[in-house]
């Protein structure tokens, strides 16, 4: 009889058995509550060699199921599970960015042999680092940006003696995946604020009218300020009357600010950029004590502190730009027809949810397994497919993974609807999914709409910020940074201000993209039924005898095909690019 023993007691009540199964196992061979005292060494080596048979006993519960697949023929379908890649993957994600604060104003003066009391030198503080964004090849995921939390450039180096201004801070570079959208938040901007603050009366707006002799009132900002002010070592505030003790000068921004897109930000970052874009420039650094020289004060023991930097914190998304986004619901072949159209090497599995994230591969059209040439009218040599996580049926009532990824299929120039032709009806998988589409689009425009809402100028105006706009004749791009090669620019604002040319953001709608269906698991018995009567249908709504199964009558319709393939098998594969490049020609 098998007694339970205090330390598997233990194990039951706590969160243990979770933490770490193979305490859990070993608990139940019984015997466990001798070793509770070993030290961690040896228990690291019992989770290690767990963890080894679990993955044995994984492999080997998966292997019933596989027996029906002849796992040597289809090797480059169904590799072994450590083939699999498990790249890590985040599409959306939040980041503060802060450009470099500038370095402090130095308090010098010139002492030389045979001058021992010379005139100030003190150098001014270096102007705070910038932050750019670019948007790069090769990157597919924000997962090290999301790790990242906030972005500094390198503060400014502040100023020396002998006139030596400061050096610039670092510059800060932020790569991001092509396909990425940036929008703000939240924007703290220092000098902003302060305007604002001056153009209430107070803080330095105040000092200047006061500088005017004709004010009588006495002058009570003329004081020392810890944030601002930088004092001589040993010299004490209260030892300064405000009689020698100057304005506070007028806050500075760097000329860059000029570059900077207008805020709140909205980037668009669909092609890759070849310079890098601005999004905040480094604060200026203080001024050094002979900016302060009057008439009167020949050595002011003074200097000001560099000025603090402006901090943007922003939400970043990434769209994964493919030219086809396959759309079906989980474990309808997906993943089996991107491995058998491109090299990806996708999870594969009998089961719904295997993939998680989306998956991008690459077809490429004139060495593709001894596929033929195909004559494409661009000189297309080969397109991207996107591999998205199933949708399920109410997906848009967050049901399964929801709706989010079909975002990564947006933007695809043609969709692939997969629909498993041994699963069920296959008009009703395709009018199932294209009723998700539809939510997610409706879903979409609101989003849309309530962004519009949230950019519009606040009522009482004091919220905008715009550097340096009125300068900048209509006519005149401000943004050299961003290149415009005719049809669209690398860097597109979505909400671009009047005034600014700037090209518009081409998103069109969903329901209006060409598309076709893949009809898999073809080679499965009792699948031809089914396939006729999609074909049935789709015919019916390419004669406008049946509508759109978008439901939206500018739907799509011009080519309806369903293509039959045995993904598995990689058979009636081979049709699909030239069918996929003639649609990306439309
Ligand atoms: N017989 C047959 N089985 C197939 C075919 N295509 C895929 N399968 C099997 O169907 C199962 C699901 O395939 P996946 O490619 O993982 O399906 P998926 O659509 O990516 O599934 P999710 O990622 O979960 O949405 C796997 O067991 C495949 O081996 C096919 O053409 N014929
Ligand atoms: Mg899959």
């Amino acid at each position: 009889m098998f007694s339970v023993s205090p330390y598997a007691r233990l194990l039951q009540s706590s969160l243990t058995p979770f933490l770490y199964p193979c305490l859990d196992s070993a608990s139940t061979s019984g015997g466990i509550s001798r070793h509770v005292t070993r030290t961690l060494k040896p228990r690291r080596r019992q989770i290690r060699q767990s963890i080894r048979c679990q993955t044995t006993a994984a492999a080997q519960a998966v292997s019933p199921s596989d027996a029906a697949v002849d796992v040597t023929r289809y090797d480059h379908l169904d590799p072994s599970p450590p083939d699999y890649s498990s790249a890590p993957f985040t599409d959306s994600c939040t980041l503060t960015i802060a450009a470099g604060p500038g370095g402090h104003g130095c308090i010098s003066f010139l002492r030389e042999k045979y001058i021992a009391d010379g005139p100030p030198n003190g150098g001014d503080g270096g102007t705070g680092g910038n932050v750019y964004i670019q948007a790069v090849r090769g990157e597919t995921s924000l997962h090290k940006i999301a790790r990242r939390g906030t972005l500094r450039a390198g503060r400014g180096k502040n100023g020396q003696g002998s006139m030596r201004g400061g050096s610039r801070g670092d510059d800060v570079l932020l790569s991001v995946p092509v396909g990425t959208v940036v929008r703000e938040v939240w924007r703290q901007d220092p000098l902003a604020e302060e305007n604002a603050e001056a153009r209430r009366g107070k803080g330095f707006g105040a000092d200047l009218r006061r500088d005017d002799p004709d004010d009588e009132a006495p002058d009570q900002s003329r004081k020392w300020r810890r944030d601002k002010w930088l004092l001589y070592p040993g010299t004490l505030p209260k030892s300064f009357t405000s009689a020698d003790f100057p304005a506070l000068p007028r806050p500075r921004r760097s000329n860059l600010v000029a570059n900077e897109p207008d805020a709140p930000l909205r980037l668009d970052l669909s092609k890759p950029m070849d310079r890098p874009l601005l999004l905040a420039a480094g604060a200026m650094g203080g001024l050094g004590n002979p900016h302060f020289v009057t008439k009167s004060i020949h050595k002011p023991k003074y200097a000001t502190k560099g000025e603090d930097p402006t901090r943007i914190h922003l939400q970043l998304e990434l769209k994964l730009l493919a030219d086809v986004g396959l759309v079906g619901l989980p474990n309808a072949g997906k993943s089996t027809l991107l491995r058998a159209l491109t090299n990806s090497r996708t999870r594969v599995g009998d089961w719904a949810f295997t993939t998680l994230a989306p998956n991008v591969g690459t077809v490429v059209l004139d060495r593709n397994h001894g596929r033929p040439v195909l004559e494409t009218r661009e000189n297309w040599r080969s397109f991207t497919i996107a591999d998205i996580p199933g949708l399920v049926e109410d997906a848009h009532l967050d049901r399964g993974l929801g709706l989010g990824f079909l975002r990564h299929v947006e933007r695809a120039a043609v969709l692939a609807f997969v629909v498993d032709l041994s699963a069920g009806d296959a008009v009703q998988a395709l009018k199932a999914l294209w009723k998700e589409v539809g939510e997610y689009e409706k879903m979409r425009e609101e989003d849309v709409s309530v962004e519009t809402q949230r950019t519009k100028p606040d009522e009482d105006g004091m919220v905008a910020y715009a550097p340096f706009e009125s300068s900048i004749s209509p006519g005149m791009d401000p943004e050299p940074d961003v290149p415009n090669d005719g049809e669209g620019a690398s860097a597109l604002l979505l909400d671009p201000p009047a005034g600014r040319k700037l090209p518009a953001l081409a998103l069109p709608p969903i329901t209006s993209k060409p598309w076709f269906v893949v009809a898999t698991k073809a080679d499965l018995s009792g699948t031809q039924e089914n396939f006729a009567a999609l074909q049935q249908y789709l015919q019916a709504v390419q004669d406008g005898i049946q509508g759109p199964p978008s439901g939206k009558p500018n739907g799509w319709r011009k080519r309806l095909r369903a293509v039959p393939v045995s993904a598995i098998n990689k058979e009636g594969v081979e049709g699909i690019p030239g069918l996929v490049v003639g649609l990306l020609g439309e």
